[in-house]
């Protein structure tokens, strides 16, 4: 596993914007064989969506041929709802490139049948080959995606139940209000995200310095699940140097 730091979180969403082109124009991709890409929600890559689609407006990347998966919705929350990851990411960023809507997928957290949902969600990912490169970001407590700690290291797409850490921290989008924020998710699991055959995890900010720590010094841990990165041939993490406070310098400063 890689670990990269960049000196603050402008640094690391233009690093990994560039890292994502990069990746897809050397890919090549055409419609019989498009690139497949797992986005998360979040504060952390909004800072990359903002780089690719200025990316896109000046003509370096088209999303033409890629397919998208998110990683996660709430339950229950209306589509339209602002704060539901439907509507983040067409604000963010589908709205603003040349994606086909067709080519993008987000888990229904309103769908009748909540497990027929996350069973037909792999089923999808499994059909057009697999995720070439999934981007996520971090919580506080190590969590991927909604796998909050404890979570199965081999778990798959699955209804999720919400840990009290990560209501209040996602409650700051429903106006602080904890009683507002959905209590379940639908989630890729662990397993659905060590499938792709790369993943890039944003971590930035002194509030993710433990659990960048956790999920690189310690050991694989289901309750950090992050850290399952380490079992995977092709990962990488992109922080900045708030997040790196509470690892060991002595590793974490490169040798001159
Ligand atoms: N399900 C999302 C995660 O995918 C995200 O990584 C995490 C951190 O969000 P932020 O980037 O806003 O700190 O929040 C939510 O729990």
């Amino acid at each position: 596993m890689r670990l990269l730091i960049r000196g603050n979180s402008q640094a690391v969403g233009k690093y990994i914007a560039e890292y994502i082109i990069d990746r897809i124009n050397s890919f090549a991709p055409t419609a019989s064989r498009p690139f497949v890409l797992g986005l998360p929600t979040g504060s952390s890559p909004l800072e990359i969506y903002k780089n690719l689609v200025e990316k896109f407006k000046a003509g370096d990347i088209s999303f033409e041929n890629v397919i998208t998966f998110n990683m996660d919705e709430y339950v229950a929350l209306p589509r339209d709802h602002p704060e539901s990851y439907h509507t983040f990411m067409h604000k963010h960023f589908f709205s603003h490139i040349n994606i086909p809507l067709k080519n993008v997928n987000i888990l229904d957290g309103n769908a009748l049948d909540l497990e027929a949902e996350c069973i037909a969600y792999e089923a999808k990912i499994k059909a057009v080959g697999g995720i070439d490169l999934f981007l996520g970001g971090i919580g506080t407590d190590g969590h991927i995606a909604f796998n909050e700690p404890g979570s199965s290291l081999v778990s798959r797409t699955r209804v999720k139940t919400l840990t009290y850490e990560t209501v209040v921290a996602n409650s700051r989008f429903f106006g602080g209000n904890l009683e507002a924020v959905p209590k379940c998710a639908l989630t890729v699991g662990v397993a659905t995200i060590l499938d792709a055959r790369e993943i890039v995890i944003i971590a930035t900010g002194a509030a993710k310095a433990l659990a960048v720590k956790k999920c690189i010094e310690d050991g694989v841990n289901h309750m950090w699940t992050a850290s399952c990165l380490q079992n995977h041939p092709c990962a990488m993490f992109v922080v900045d140097d708030d997040a790196t406070l509470e690892m060991q310098v002595k590793t974490v400063k490169v040798g001159i």
